[in-house]
């Protein structure tokens, strides 16, 4: 598990240069808070439901997180096409990892990029395991919409949050009955910010 720890990091730090560079900020941009961030590696296990269509393994949400990088031992996870609320089953490839865009990123780039909302599934035959590495910033760093895509055509749709502040939002709301962290940070036409 250290070593997979490992390498994942250097994928998501990769990755996340990757798409800060196609944000026309760099590939750097993100590169001291990742590396003073947090990895926090779950392992989700889903055990066979005698009567799966009626229960999920996890509700619908997003991840607060630059990205996530999971791996799936079955078939489960499903995203929603974010234009008509459908879900869509992830296949399992072999050897392939599943890479979330988290909530950070949509922040970061003023909703350019968005967060995926996707659920887990159950099924009725196997067990199902899943083990998620969600890479973000510190506790109490702040994820804020970079200023240089900001301008009076894109006014700032987002205030800047830690991963402290979502854990505080967790502890008091239930993601189960539909309460979504990144719609508390939007920041509304009238609000005087
Ligand atoms: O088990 C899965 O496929 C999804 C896990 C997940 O979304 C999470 O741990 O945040
Ligand atoms: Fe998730």
């Amino acid at each position: 598990m250290g070593k997979y720890a490992v390498e994942l990091r250097k994928l998501a730090l990769e990755l996340t240069g990757a798409i800060t560079e196609s944000l026309g900020i760099g590939p750097a941009y993100l590169d001291n808070k990742m590396e003073e961030g947090m990895q926090v590696m779950a392992a989700n296990c889903y055990p066979a439901c005698p009567q799966p269509e009626l229960a999920l393994g996890l509700p619908p949400h997003s991840d607060y997180s630059c990205l996530t990088i999971l791996l799936q031992s079955s078939q489960g996870l499903e995203i929603m096409d974010a234009d008509d609320g459908t879900w869509l089953a992830v296949p399992k490839l072999e050897g392939a990892l599943e890479v979330h865009l988290g909530d950070h990123l949509q922040v970061l780039s003023n909703g350019l990029y968005k967060s995926v909302v996707h659920r887990a599934t159950l099924n009725g035959e196997r067990t199902r395991i899943s083990v998620a590495s969600f890479h973000s910033l510190g506790m109490d760093e702040k994820m804020e919409t970079a200023e240089e895509l900001v301008d009076e055509q894109h006014p700032k749709g987002y205030k800047a949050s830690s991963f402290r502040d979502f854990l505080k939002f967790l502890s008091a709301n239930n993601i189960g009955e539909g309460q979504s962290f990144i719609e508390t940070l939007k920041i509304k036409a009238n609000d005087v910010y």
